[in-house]
């Protein structure tokens, strides 16, 4: 008798989430500011995929081509908060300290990312990105890219999937010779900050967080694409099975 219960009560959640899934849309549009993030996102079926990484590991090069094959995708990058160079902290040897947090409008990164969490099908229409498939239908993904994503406890759990592209020092130091930054970098600021610092932040990510998928950045990017794109084609897929 018990179990009979059990599965009713089962069954009318089910009934119930399958409702809201296919009626959310329709309300949000007009009574938005009644629902609470989460049942928008419980609602809206919606994945989160962190790629981190090294300076010049390859994560932009990653997140557009997912970002270009994944439907209903959009992608957040935390170089786009670096604070004003006015700001940034020197330390002694002169070098501006831009591989910390404190460099980043974090708080401005998180908004933007709750904005998508709370209606991602508006959200890519003010990206001028267009949804696909029906409507109930959709898996919204959110791409977060950036250097520092999982040392930030508070988007760090907002994360499903963690990726985490690697390259050795030496490859890391070429590559981020070849590359300009605004400010550029000054001669001595790789050896003297940005790798000992990497390290350090590195640590501290692995002190915090243990579901990384670490990936070897020296394969080609065709190789890293199709094995992350699998992943999460997995998840979403899971995720579309669910009522
Ligand atoms: N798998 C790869 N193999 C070889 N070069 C790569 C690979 N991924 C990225 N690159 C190159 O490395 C440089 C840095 O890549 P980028 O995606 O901008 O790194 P990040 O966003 O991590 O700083 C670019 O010149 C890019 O073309
Ligand atoms: N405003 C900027 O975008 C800016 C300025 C100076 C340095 N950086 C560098 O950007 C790096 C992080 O971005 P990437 O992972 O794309 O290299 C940091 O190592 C930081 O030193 C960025």
């Amino acid at each position: 008798m018990q179990m009979l219960s059990e599965v009713l009560e089962r069954s009318t959640v089910k009934r119930r989430r399958r409702f809201w899934r296919f009626m959310l849309p329709a309300f949000v549009s007009i009574q938005r500011d009644h629902f609470t993030t989460s049942q928008l996102a419980s609602a809206m079926r919606t994945l989160v995929v962190g790629i981190g990484g090294m300076t010049n590991g390859g994560k932009s090069t990653m997140s557009s081509s997912l970002h270009l094959r994944i439907p209903n995708s959009c992608i957040i990058a935390q170089d786009a908060f670096f604070k004003d160079d006015s700001v940034i902290a020197v330390d002694s040897n002169g070098f501006k300290q831009y591989d910390v947090l404190d460099a980043l409008h974090m708080d401005r990164m998180m908004s933007k990312i709750e904005s998508w969490r709370k209606d991602p099908g508006s959200f890519l229409a003010s990206q001028s990105l267009r949804t696909q498939c029906s409507v109930g239908e959709e898996v919204f993904v959110l791409i977060v890219e950036g250097f520092l994503i999982f040392n930030y406890g508070p988007l760090n759990e907002l994360m499903d999937k963690r990726y985490f592209l690697e390259i050795p020092y030496d490859v890391c130091k070429e590559r981020r010779g070849s590359r300009v930054y605004t400010p550029p970098d000054l001669p001595g600021y790789f050896d003297g900050y940005v790798w000992p610092r990497y390290l350090k932040n590195r640590q501290e990510m692995e002190d915090m967080v243990s579901d990384i998928v670490f990936l070897d950045g020296l394969k080609s990017k065709e190789d890293l694409l199709d094995y992350v794109y699998g992943d999460v084609t997995m998840e979403i897929q899971s995720l579309m099975g669910k009522d």
